[in-house]
């Protein structure tokens, strides 16, 4: 199977944790997108989709599927999102797409974080994919010394890049990520980060991975 084939499983292998009258929680990216196109299927079957992104949105909308302000729910049973990298803790490095922000954010106040990805995201360890940072545009500079100052690795401004919360991007690189939870924080802290891609204090609870042999499903319990 190649990569998309992979993703389209385990997309549609998402389905399994929707059941009727759900309000569904949407992630971003190529991955979400062919759950998206799944969901369709189940589109009078759901009371509605809280989206993370215009984007995913939009996509939504196109399959007739209502967007719901996440105000206006109060309880989110399932949260469906890909990842960039994935360790077995189900801690995620997320917003290469650049909506880590308002990923986090339904994730958050999702009770069921269900990740979908294809088998090479899953790594021994966080950091050789670049972590987003989504920075307030005035505080560029400054974020970016902090970084380098606090936490080390390069920093590199995302080009031709405004997030959906008129944002830009600092992707850090060449990271070797030890201790995800206390990186997490550390970045929270510093004036002008308005997010960070790591996804540890909230991991997902459960990784639906597609492979060669098709989708294995890796949970909390598995974590070890
Ligand atoms: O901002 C984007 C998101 O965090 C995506 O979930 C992540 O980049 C994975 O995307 P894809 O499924 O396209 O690999």
């Amino acid at each position: 199977m190649s990569a998309d084939e992979q993703k389209r499983a385990v997309g549609r292998a998402a389905l399994d944790y929707v059941k009727p009258g759900m309000v569904v929680g949407v992630g971003t990216g190529s991955t979400v997108n062919h759950f998206i196109d799944a969901l369709a299927e189940r589109r009078d079957d759901i009371a509605g989709a809280v989206s993370s992104s215009e984007a995913s949105s939009a996509r939504l909308r196109q399959h007739g599927i209502e967007v719901l302000d996440l105000n206006s729910v109060s309880d989110l049973p399932i949260y469906v999102d890909g990842a960039d990298e994935a360790n077995r803790f189900l801690q995620l490095i997320k917003g290469g797409g650049g909506a880590l922000t308002r990923e986090k954010i339904v994730a958050s106040a999702s009770r069921t974080f269900v990740c979908i990805a294809d088998e090479s995201k899953l790594v021994p360890a966080l950091g050789s994919f670049p972590l987003p940072v989504e920075v307030i545009p005035m505080a560029r500079g400054l974020v970016a010394r902090q970084i380098t100052k606090r936490i080390g690795g390069r920093p590199v401004l995302r080009q031709s890049f405004t997030t959906d919360n008129g944002n830009i991007i600092l992707d850090i690189h060449d990271l070797q990520i030890m201790e995800p939870i206390k990186l997490e924080s550390t970045l929270n802290d510093i004036p002008g980060v308005v997010c960070n891609g790591l996804f540890a204090m909230r991991p997902a609870d459960v990784l639906l991975l597609g492979g060669s042999e098709g989708v294995k499903t890796v949970t909390a319990n598995d974590r070890g």
